[in-house]
């Protein structure tokens, strides 16, 4: 599979064709950089090619425009499928997710929470759909790794209001610290997750992660791109108090401000300019204010460091990546010097021989040094390809269908003799409620379950009637009546425990108690879509925030005229925070 990525970061837009097998190989490496009033610098590498060149684009959503006519003079215009770096994720998107208008809009939702970048990442994704409408798109979030983090990392301590609107922390960069964690991972020959790692990303943006036995446990970024380390433009920490101050001494609005703290802090606010090249060439000539702006950056960075070390309980190795992490080791140096004392020692001569061709990961620290020191080059373009491929691997080409989540509460089918024998001989049901399955309904009428520990009143009848009947309990409920109760498949009545049904006319016991298990209603053309058969079992994620559940060994039923819907009991719904109505995707078949 041929999958085109791009990724619009905050000072650059990348962009590559990957060939997609059991081996992920990079076909065509584009990128445009360096962007200033009028122009910016660009670098295509494609087989032998090696070309750079200058540009008229002034910025990275600019310079989406030179891409199509860049892939089609190099012939690489024929592709399979489109991924997509989007910053912004939110709460709602943990994974790699199919394009279409609904989660376009979600993602567009976003875009105040990280203004310098969902932006650019859309207008990527408009490009695509206007050029190649019928190819897929996939969205491949920045926020995603980080959802794992625990609660007492992603709330801030404001009052209750302000957190129910959403305030809360993120993390971003996900995608580049996952690649590097499992890089060093590898390098060290140790699975992730008996690994306790920082990972460092100094690009135009930057951030830190902890990654704790193969989650991301916390990183210095927050609800914005804005929060932890000094930036390209960006601010990193400041005390909210600024707010305030400047607001009452220069009068600035909160619009004004967030500007500044966006586009004018960082390494430009500090010493004029965002670019770390330049910066460190000015102090190394005795420039002051780029000096202290050395120091500031590499202060907060191994401030970082050593927080997240305590937050983890424990270190193995850092790594070094971005612009920054790849290119300066000067930027390496002061981090990691003075770090000896919790067992971190850098070798100075490794550290200036870095070589990163071929993807190589050297390790820099000195002999004897507890923590190792990675420097690797991120290869955030090369995790998209990938996880765009896999994907779409599980996404039929007829799209993704969201399945409807459907909770079963304690209910019952019963028989004509049951109906005879609890509201009277030749008693007709009333048919309130019609139910989403053609044909089916829920009867006005109600009857009670009773066992050795207790009653369950108002228990729902569903129609039509059935052979046998057939009662069903979640596990919760079976202890309730005080029964043993087996999960079966609807039907599947041999050997099952007896209860007592009481109705107005009579009560009677009989056998025939389960707790039903899961299972998919569908069509046979739903099916067809999502390459399901009948009988199958499948795997059903649901819930996209962070209760998100996937159901394993859920069975596919498929009927002439069924409506295509997941029904899970309410043990089950309480277990994924499902309150009333939501849906699910397939995640295996
Ligand atoms: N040789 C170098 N020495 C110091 N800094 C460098 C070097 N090469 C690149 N950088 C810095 O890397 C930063 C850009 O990082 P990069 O990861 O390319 O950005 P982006 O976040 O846009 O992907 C800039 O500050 C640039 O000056
Ligand atoms: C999230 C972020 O800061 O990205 P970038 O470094 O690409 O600007
Ligand atoms: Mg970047």
């Amino acid at each position: 599979m041929q999958v085109l990525v791009f990724n619009a970061g905050s000072s650059s837009l990348k962009f590559g064709i990957f060939s997609v097998a059991t081996e992920t190989r990079e076909v065509f490496k584009g990128c445009y950089e360096r962007f200033r009033a009028g122009g910016c610098e660009y670098r295509f590498r494609h087989g032998e090619t090696d070309e750079r060149g200058a540009a008229e684009f002034d910025s990275p959503g600019e310079a989406l425009k030179g891409v199509p006519a860049a892939l089609k003079r190099f012939g690489l215009d024929a592709i399979d499928a489109v991924g997509h770096r989007i910053v912004h994720g939110g709460a709602r998107f943990s994974s790699p997710t199919l394009l279409d208008d609904e989660t376009v809009e979600a993602i567009e939702a976003l875009t105040p929470l990280a203004p310098l970048h969902n932006p650019t990442n859309l207008e990527a994704v408009r490009l695509c759909r206007g050029l190649w409408p019928d190819i897929r798109q996939v969205a491949v979030f920045d926020t995603a790794f980080h959802l794992s983090n625990p609660a007492f990392v992603t709330t801030y301590a404001v009052p209750l209001k302000w957190r129910e609107a959403g305030l809360r922390r993120y993390g971003f960069h996900g995608t580049s610290h996952k690649y590097v964690a499992e890089r060093a991972a590898q390098e060290i020959g140790r699975p992730l997750s008996d690994l306790q790692l920082v990972s460092i990303h100094l690009g135009n943006g930057a951030s830190i992660c902890a990654v704790n036995r193969g989650y991301s446990m916390d990183s210095s970024m927050g609800m914005t791109p804005l929060e932890g380390l000094v930036m390209g433009t960006r601010s990193g920490d400041v005390d909210p108090g600024a707010f305030g101050f400047l607001s009452r001494e220069l009068q600035l609005s909160v619009q004004e401000i967030e500007d500044a703290l966006y586009d004018e802090s960082g390494l430009k606010g500090l010493a004029g300019s965002s670019d770390m090249r330049d910066i460190e060439d000015r102090a190394a000539k005795g420039d002051p204010q780029a000096q202290l702006t050395i120091e500031i950056y590499a202060y907060r960075a191994k401030k970082y460091v050593g927080a997240f070390a305590a937050a983890m309980g424990g270190l193995d190795a850092i790594v070094f990546t971005g612009g920054i992490g790849e290119n300066s080791p000067s930027m390496r140096r002061r981090i990691c010097d003075g770090l000896d004392f919790m067992g971190l020692q850098l070798d100075h001569d490794r550290n200036m021989a870095v070589n990163l061709s071929g993807r190589a990961a050297p390790q820099i620290q000195a002999y004897g040094s507890r923590v190792r020191v990675f420097v690797t080059e991120t290869a955030e373009q090369l995790m998209i390809a990938r996880e765009t491929a896999a994907a779409l691997a599980v996404v039929p080409p007829g799209g993704q269908l969201r399945l409807p989540v459907a909770v079963s509460a304690r209910h019952v089918h019963l028989s004509r003799e049951a109906v005879d024998g609890l509201f009277g001989k030749g008693y007709v049901l009333d048919q309130a409620t019609p139910l989403r399955q053609p044909g089916h309904w829920a009867a006005r009428e109600r009857v009670t379950l009773v066992g050795p520990k207790g009653r369950l009143e108002r228990v729902a009848i569903l129609g039509p009637l059935r052979e046998r009947t057939q009662i069903e309990v979640s596990r919760t409920d079976s202890f309730a009546l005080g029964i043993d109760v087996p999960v079966r498949d609807s039907g599947r009545l041999e050997a099952t425990p007896q209860v007592t049904i009481e109705g107005p006319a009579g009560s009677f016991t009989t056998d025939g108690l389960i707790i039903a298990a899961r299972h998919i209603h569908t069509n046979p053309a739903d099916a067809a879509r999502q390459g399901i058969e009948d009988g199958e079992y499948v795997d059903v994620r649901v819930n996209d925030d962070d209760r998100t559940l996937t159901f394993g060994r859920t069975l596919v039923r498929v009927g002439k005229d069924s409506f295509t819907e997941v029904h899970i009991d309410t043990d089950e719904a309480n277990a994924a925070g499902i309150e009333v109505a939501a849906t699910g995707e397939l995640v295996q078949v």
